[in-house]
């Protein structure tokens, strides 16, 4: 199974753009959409810098692909042959683009959702053709995190899985099949680990800084190479069963957003889009960060793909 020919992908923010370039790497027809002319400018200069991150990591190019940026949902999705769903986390959102998407494309054409988390069921039960909207979701920046988990819902057709599992692997990416529960795997973890971290913050324990040392180079560094399940075999089941008797009664169990982060949210501080969040941002400093966190994502899969292949 090759990459698609002609790939649609729907809304152009920061996961768009990423997506768009990997799938036009390797030779399809991508058309990008959005509903905002901003965005799509700022898309042919993040496809171009994806691109050159591509380029650093040494990712073949395949010849024939391009990228067009479509503010009309109806010539992106012409004749498209695979479609990606990348608007906003919102399901009420997401399902009329669902139905926008479906009365524009042919029966046999799959549909896939980058959802970080919404049930593929629950986003499926407004669709005429439940059977081929699939979860796919890809991780942030998508170009370079070569792994994508691959969500059925309830009624989503094998096929159209195998489909996606093999356009997966085309991309040179690892395919996670995974039943669908809110949040999937890699954000079910990715969120516990934060919830954890802000507590700390929030308690005082650690500064921001020191989280993130602490995280990078304890965990991060570690499990990009052991992964938690082999960690606990070498750890011992018997350390974990006595560490985690005392401690998971004491990790964070909120089951509500941070106050922290609720509080900045409210003030409008996002973070790099907004130059102020959890770090605060000088002059030119978010360019230089992400930059620098491309450039570390690169080095750092290179070396990995030394001894982990993808
Ligand atoms: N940001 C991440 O780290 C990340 C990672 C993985 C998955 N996701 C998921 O991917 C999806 C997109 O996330 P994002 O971070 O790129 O969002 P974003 O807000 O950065 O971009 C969404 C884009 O969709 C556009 N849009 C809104 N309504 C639209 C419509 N009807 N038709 C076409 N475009 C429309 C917006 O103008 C915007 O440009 C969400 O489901 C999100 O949960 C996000
Ligand atoms: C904070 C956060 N939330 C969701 C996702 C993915 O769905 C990511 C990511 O991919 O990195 C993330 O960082």
């Amino acid at each position: 199974m090759n990459v698609p020919g002609i790939c649609a992908v729907i809304g152009s923010g920061t996961m768009g753009p990423g997506i768009a370039a990997l799938l036009a790497r390797h030779g399809a027809d991508v058309r990008l959409n959005d509903i905002s002319r901003e965005a799509l400018d700022r898309a042919e200069s993040a496809c171009t810098a994806a691109a050159g991150a591509l380029d650093q990591l040494g990712t073949p190019v395949t010849e024939g692909g391009s990228v067009s940026f479509e503010l009309d949902a109806a010539a992106a999705l012409d004749s498209a042959e695979l479609v990606i769903e990348a608007v906003p986390e919102e399901i009420g959102l997401k399902r009329r683009v669902l139905e926008q998407i479906e009365a524009a494309v042919g029966t046999d054409v799959v549909i896939a959702t980058n959802t970080s988390g919404i049930p593929i069921s629950d986003m499926a039960a407004a669709m005429e053709h439940p059977q081929r909207l699939i979860g796919m979701h890809w991780s942030n920046p998508p170009h370079l995190i070569p792994m994508i988990e691959v969500i059925r819902g309830e009624r989503t057709d094998s096929a159209v899985e195998t489909a996606t599992v093999a356009i997966v692997e085309a991309l040179g990416y690892k395919a996670v099949m995974e039943k669908e529960v809110p949040g999937f795997v890699e954000n079910r973890v990715l969120y516990a680990i934060m919830r954890e971290c802000l507590s700390l913050l929030e308690q005082g324990v650690a500064t921001q800084e020191d989280i993130d040392t602490c995280v990078k180079w304890g965990i991060g560094y570690k499990l990009a190479v052991i992964g938690p399940m082999r960690l606990l075999d070498m750890a011992g089941l018997d350390i974990y069963s006595s560490v985690s008797g005392y401690l998971n009664p004491d990790l964070s169990d909120e089951k509500g957003i941070s106050p922290m982060v609720t509080k900045l949210t409210e003030q409008n501080r996002l973070g790099m889009k907004t130059g102020d969040g959890m770090y605060p941002y000088a002059e030119g400093e978010v360019a230089a960060k992400r930059t620098d966190i491309l450039r570390g994502l690169v080095t750092v899969r290179k070396a990995l793909s030394e001894i982990t292949p993808v």
